[in-house]
């Protein structure tokens, strides 16, 4: 079969890590026979650099008329490029946003696995790790405080800003129901993560997620104040299967979760609305500390990728040939200076890149 797919490496390290993501689908093409073929598309600080704005509506339609979008990540300072000096809207951010938006990609799932080989690089301690930890973060996308209006101007002669937060009830009803139906493949458990003691749209996100989980008779649902959910994310994340949360709170929560399982360089994302195309992302940023010196952990973008076999494409053997090779290089001992630990291998970016896609 043959799948366009449209490739966004973006700023910073995305450029390494994508490098290495591609490896891997071609390795999956030459073994199962399929062609994957990459658009390269234009987002983040290096399209504000070649066309004055973050995304283009050309860029869009690309990614639109494509089978699925595969991106690296955008933004941070790198090349001497001073984005941060510009407002949100004209931010390499804002292409990343306007890309989900205009995609209409309102969930996104995010999987913190403690893989059994980095027992050895999670922080927890072994009795909170137990026997390991796999829940997944599933955060609406499209809504809630990154999206609302917002101003900044002088109001009484002070410098005052404002970011609104909206949410309605469709918006939230559709979020969840996602999160049940993956409930329902898992261990069935749904732990829903609001603000409610003191929201107005957390209120009405625990009515409605209360109102969604009637349909789901065999889906336990518990609601968790933030607070108190990013305290249980280290003092026993063996608890959760499932977590939904709107934007924002989710935004915060998969970083923590990321760490948990010993790096953000392994945590893997889906971002999927109502039809097939997806865009597939590991869930760290640009990490301009690091770009350019062959250091990334590429894993959570090969692992983004396997997502992508597996909901834009139906390629679950594919898929779980990716998901397998990962553990199988970790196994043998090899590591990315995140996820190091005493007497394993150390490799760079790259070499991650070619034992996994050599294991595939
Ligand atoms: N999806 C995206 O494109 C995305 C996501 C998050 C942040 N960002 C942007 O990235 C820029 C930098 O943000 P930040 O520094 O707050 O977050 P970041 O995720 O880029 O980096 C945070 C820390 O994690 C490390 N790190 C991140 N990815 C890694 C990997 N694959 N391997 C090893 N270490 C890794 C970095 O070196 C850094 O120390 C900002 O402009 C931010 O807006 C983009
Ligand atoms: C870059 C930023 C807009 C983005 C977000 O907040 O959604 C990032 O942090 C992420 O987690 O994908
Ligand atoms: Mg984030």
């Amino acid at each position: 079969m043959e799948y366009n797919i449209a490739v966004i490496p973006g700023d910073g390290i995305g450029p390494e890590i994508i490098r290495e993501a591609m490896k891997v689908l071609d390795a999956v093409g030459r073994k199962y026979g399929h062609n994957f073929s990459y658009t390269q598309v234009l987002m983040g600080g290096v399209s504000i650099d070649a066309t004055g704005v973050p995304l283009t509506d050309e860029a869009l339609m690309t990614a639109k008329n494509s089978d699925a979008v595969l991106l690296g990540a955008v933004g941070g300072n790198v090349g001497g490029s001073n984005w941060y000096s510009l407002p949100p809207h004209l931010r390499p951010e804002a292409g990343l946003l306007a890309l989900r938006k205009g995609l209409n990609l309102y969930a996104n799932i995010r999987p913190a696995i403690l893989f059994d080989e980095l027992k050895a690089a999670c922080p927890l301690r072994e009795d909170i790790i137990g026997e390991g930890f796999d829940f997944v973060v599933v955060r609406e996308l499209t809504g809630g405080l990154y999206f609302g209006d917002r101003w900044t101007k002088e109001v009484d002669g002070l410098r005052t800003a404002t970011d609104t937060l909206v949410y309605n009830e469709n918006e939230i009803a559709r979020i969840a129901k996602i999160a049940f139906e993956i409930a329902r493949k898992r261990r069935k458990k749904v732990c829903s993560v609001d603000k409610a003691n003191v929201l107005d749209s957390s209120r009405l996100w625990r009515q409605v997620t209360k109102e969604v989980a009637e349909n789901y008779p065999d889906v336990e649902l518990v609601d968790m104040l933030v607070d108190n959910c990013a305290m249980q994310i280290v003092k026993d994340p063996g608890q959760f299967d499932v977590i939904l949360t709107e934007n924002m709170f989710g935004d915060i929560l998969s970083d923590e979760a990321s760490m948990v399982t010993g790096s953000i360089g392994m945590l893997s994302s889906a971002s999927l609305g109502e039809g097939k195309l997806g865009l597939y992302e590991p869930s760290h940023g640009s990490a301009p500390d690091i770009a350019g010196q062959n250091k990334a952990n590429p894993i959570a973008t090969i692992l983004s990728a396997a997502m992508m076999l597996r909901y834009s494409f139906d390629l679950d053997m594919e898929a779980d040939r990716v998901e397998e090779a990962v553990r199988k290089v970790l196994k043998k001992g090899y590591r990315t200076v995140d996820i190091m630990s005493p007497e394993k291998t150390l490799v760079g970016t790259d070499k991650m890149g070619d034992l996994i896609a050599q294991e595939v």
